[in-house]
């Protein structure tokens, strides 16, 4: 075992926050994970904030190529016996890992809370979020069935599936945990091996997510994680020839230059989740108390950093004033900074959302909530949430994804206007329709441009539906069968009887 994952491990959040605290001064170093151990790293590290304190607490290693190599040979070496290890053994190994998390679940939620700036109450849901997303896929695998048919000229066909091969799996740092498991399960239950890389400002929650690798028996070189920035690390690892098959949650910009750089490569499969830019519409109709609720939860949640996240709301006209008013009243109330609200990710992504607030001030936006945050702030990166009104649906401010605390309100007179202010944007990620109107639920829900869209809810998951993103929201769907499709490879088989 790694000495820092010695140190890390089987601690509450109070110790977790009490060594982060001292670690400023001694730094944790987080070590690659590679071929079932840990590797001495002695190359240049990225520095791990907590972004509640603006302290570092940890060095994270930022992966030369040489180490991508290195452990994506692992996972070649190890693809032939995994994938043909059968499904009830493979499926046995991740509802073990999905135990041991759960038995962790403390201790990962302390150093997600730690490492990335949500309130713990929110870290706490995504660890569980992490150990469903191996269960879930410990079972499917095991109901799996292809189809088979005979056709009129009396030839059996049927499909018949191979895993791809080997996998670079990269996440970003908004819900970590969550979302590097909802890669990471899928390609090893599916048979496939992998090189998993978190974002380098959230790598704790893999590392530790390592040592429950080796815990559970997981078969070296099956999952190897690295860690590193964009470049030269998650560039390396996808332009890797070895690597069959990519899954990307992040960034749209980010997930062209991954097109881009594998765009030689025919027959790699890419699945690319990428940001949004949600819509909220609240219709007259609409319980309006529960309206607020859900529409607060969406823009609000993780201090808004969801790609999920609705941050331009649309309310008919009639209803906009009494709707703005109970919004700010609910915000206020319970959307408390250092409590429901955590801080931002880093200081760059600090200026980053404060340069959206400034520009908005500039054209003469109302804050009906909240302020232009302070330039350089004393401590953690703490952003009030913020409600604007009066913003033109040409600005910046209302077109590009914030991906902070920050919300815009805007008046709409009719259905059909609803539905075309929600679709002039470039992204299509989801979509939130408030109302009670049975025929406008369908009717408004199935002319968005969104891949997903939540009547009277928010963030509702099942982990057999599809989920992705239409138009720059993403290329591909995951979740159940979706995933199966992109971690194998099907080939029919015709057998005249
Ligand atoms: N659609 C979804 O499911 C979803 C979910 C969460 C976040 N997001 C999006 O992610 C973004 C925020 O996350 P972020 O800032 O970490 O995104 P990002 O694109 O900057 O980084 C995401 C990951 O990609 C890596 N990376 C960067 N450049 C790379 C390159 N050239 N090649 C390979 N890997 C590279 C990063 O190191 C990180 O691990 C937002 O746009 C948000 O909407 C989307
Ligand atoms: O920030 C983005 C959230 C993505 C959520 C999922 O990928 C999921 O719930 O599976």
């Amino acid at each position: 075992m790694s000495n820092t994952l010695e140190r890390v491990s089987n601690i509450d959040s109070e110790q977790a926050l009490e060594l982060a605290n001292k670690s400023e001064i001694n730094p944790l170093l987080l070590q690659n994970y590679v071929n079932g151990g840990f590797c001495r790293y002695l190359g240049p590290c990225i520095d791990s904030v907590n972004p509640q304190t603006g302290k570092t607490f940890a060095q994270v290693p930022n992966s030369s190529e040489d180490e991508v190599a290195k452990a994506v040979a692992a996972a070649k070496q190890a693809f032939p016996l995994w994938s043909k290890t059968p499904k009830s053994q493979r499926s046995c190994i991740l509802n073990r890992i999905a135990d041991l998390i759960a038995a962790r679940r403390e201790t990962f939620a302390a150093w997600e809370s730690i490492d990335q700036g949500k309130p713990l109450a929110r870290a706490r849901v995504e660890i569980e979020r992490a150990e469903s997303n191996f269960r879930y896929f410990a079972g499917y695998i095991l109901h799996d069935e292809g189809a088979a048919r005979m056709t009129d000229d009396n030839c059996l066909t049927y499909e018949h599936r191979s895993p791809l091969g080997v996998f670079a799996l990269i996440s970003p740092w908004n819900m970590p945990l969550y979302l590097l498991t909802w890669k990471i399960a899928p390609c090893i239950a599916f048979g496939c091996t992998g090189v998993a890389k978190p974002s380098e400002m959230t790598s704790m929650s893999a590392f530790l997510l390592a040592g429950v690798f080796q815990e559970a028996g997981l078969p070296p070189g099956v999952m190897n994680i690295v860690f590193g920035a964009g470049l030269p690390t998650g560039s390396a690892l996808v332009r890797s020839p070895i690597v069959r098959g990519v899954s990307f949650t992040g960034g749209t910009a980010t997930g062209l230059q991954i097109r881009k750089d594998t765009i030689e490569d025919i027959g790699k499969h890419l699945s690319l989740e990428l940001g949004g830019k949600n819509p909220t519409l609240v219709f007259p109709d609409a319980d309006m108390q529960e309206a607020v609720k859900l529409a607060a939860t969406a823009g609000f949640e993780n201090q808004g950093e969801i790609c999920l996240c609705g941050s331009r709301i649309y309310v008919e006209r009639t209803v906009f004033d009494d709707f703005v008013q109970k919004f700010v009243a609910y915000v206020s109330a319970s959307y408390k900074v250092g409590e429901r609200v955590g801080a931002v990710v880093s200081l760059a992504h600090y200026h980053k959302v404060r340069s959206y607030l400034v520009q908005a001030e500039k054209e003469g936006a109302h804050f009906a909530l909240g302020e232009v945050p302070v330039e350089t702030p004393a401590g953690g990166y703490w952003i009030k949430p913020t409600i604007l009104t009066g913003v033109s649906t040409s600005s910046v401010v209302m077109r590009e994804e914030i991906f902070g605390p920050v919300v815009t309100i805007a008046p709409f007179d009719a259905e059909e206007e609803a539905i075309s202010l929600a679709n002039d944007n470039p992204n299509g990620l989801a979509a939130v329709v408030l109302t009670r109107d049975g025929a406008r639920m369908r009717r408004v829900a199935e002319q968005l441009e969104a891949g997903l869209v939540w009547v009277n809810c928010w963030l509702v998951r099942q982990l057999a539906t599809p989920f992705g993103g239409m138009k720059s929201s993403g290329t591909g769907r995951e979740g159940g069968s979706y995933s199966r499709d992109v971690f194998t490879t099907v080939r029919t088989v015709h057998l005249p009887m």
